[in-house]
């Protein structure tokens, strides 16, 4: 291989806005004639938002946060990826889980074994700027979101301050405050709406410091890989077919009542009406967009989520799956 590709990891919280930053890359990459390839790590068991990267080269890792034996499979799978006879591609974004580590995904890239494969650019963090506040409030939220949240931080020369349409002026002022106090003291700090920061001005910042670099620790998390189950520090997953039809506003009101923490919620349902349609939630309203999936699926992140109550709220059958830790 002439030259190493060069590699763009994209961390950031649930639903802070990863997918859309990578969509606006994708799209700005393939308008300058590069060939992108994708390696995305959902959460989920199902990838409900998989039609959106037709026509590009993609791995998905389900099921997990990259680490410990997801960080290996990752290896495994970037391995695959560049011995393919396919067309090699210009450029990878990685998309990380929510949950994940980004230096876990960065120990993956810079192992010994792509040395002269994969070049590491850039690690860009997504925060949602209407949730941080409450993320990293010791009153409104887990020590588990903290920490995660201030890994993700930590770790990324390149911070896109998103979805600032939802705050006022002085709420974002409040976490520009408490984010300097955790951000790198070189990083970028950018605010946007709808992750609108173009892969071209990604490219200017990776002059800027390297991502911070050290080995990732041992995995804590539980994994008990022989149940139908999988833990993320104390994310409960909850993933099922629903066997009714919603509409936004029912689904919204749904959501809304569960009992717990939910942190995250998205997936295809099918409307009243017998379309099927993806859906998103991450703490505002819920939205409807159109899809090619042909199979409902609704996953959940939190915490103490409810089963029973997920069941008669949302699932409307028996064919719950529960992917919940312990
Ligand atoms: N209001 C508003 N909504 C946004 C913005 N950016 C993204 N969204 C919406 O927020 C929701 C989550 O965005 P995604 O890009 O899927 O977030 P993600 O980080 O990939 O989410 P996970 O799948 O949980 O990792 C979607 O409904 C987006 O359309 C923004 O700047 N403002």
């Amino acid at each position: 291989m002439a030259h190493a590709i060069d590699v763009y990891i994209i961390s950031g919280f649930l639903g802070s806005g990863k997918t859309t930053l990578l969509l606006n890359w994708l799209e700005d990459a393939k308008r300058e004639g590069l060939t992108p390839g994708v390696v995305v790590n959902e959460w989920g068991d199902v990838h409900v938002e998989s039609d959106m990267y037709t026509g590009t080269k993609t791995v998905e890792l389900l099921n997990g946060c990259i680490c410990c034996t997801i960080q290996d499979d990752l290896k495994t799978e970037l391995a695959n990826f560049l011995s393919t006879t396919e067309t090699v591609p210009d450029v990878l974004f990685i998309e990380g889980t929510g949950v994940a580590d980004p230096l876990e995904v960065v120990d993956a890239v810079t192992d010994p074994a792509f040395y002269d494969k994969l070049q590491l650019q850039l690690v860009a963090t997504v925060i949602d700027s209407a949730r941080y506040l409450e993320f990293q409030s010791r009153l409104h939220s887990a020590k588990d979101v903290r920490q995660m949240l201030t890994q993700q931080i930590e770790a990324a020369p390149l911070l896109l301050l998103n979805k600032v349409d939802l705050i006022s002026e002085k709420q974002k002022a409040k976490v520009h405050k408490k984010l300097s106090a955790v951000k790198q003291s070189e990083a970028v700090v950018l605010e946007t709406e709808q992750a609108s920061f173009s892969f071209q001005e990604a490219r200017a910042v990776t002059g800027n410091a390297a991502p911070a670099k050290r080995h990732a620790k041992a995995c804590s998390h539980d994994h008990d890989h022989d149940h139908d189950h999988h833990h993320h520090a104390h994310f409960d997953m909850h993933s099922f077919v629903p066997e009714t039809t919603f509409s936004s506003q029912e689904l919204q009101k749904s959501l809304t009542h569960l009992s717990g923490t939910l942190l995250r919620a998205k997936g295809v349902v099918e409307t009243d009406e017998g379309k099927l349609v993806q859906f998103q939630w991450s703490g505002g309203d819920v939205m409807f967009r159109e899809t090619t999936q042909t199979m409902p699926r609704i996953v959940l992140i939190g915490f103490g989520l409810d089963e029973a109550q997920i069941q008669s709220e949302l699932s409307g059958a028996s064919t719950s799956v529960n992917a919940s830790g312990e």
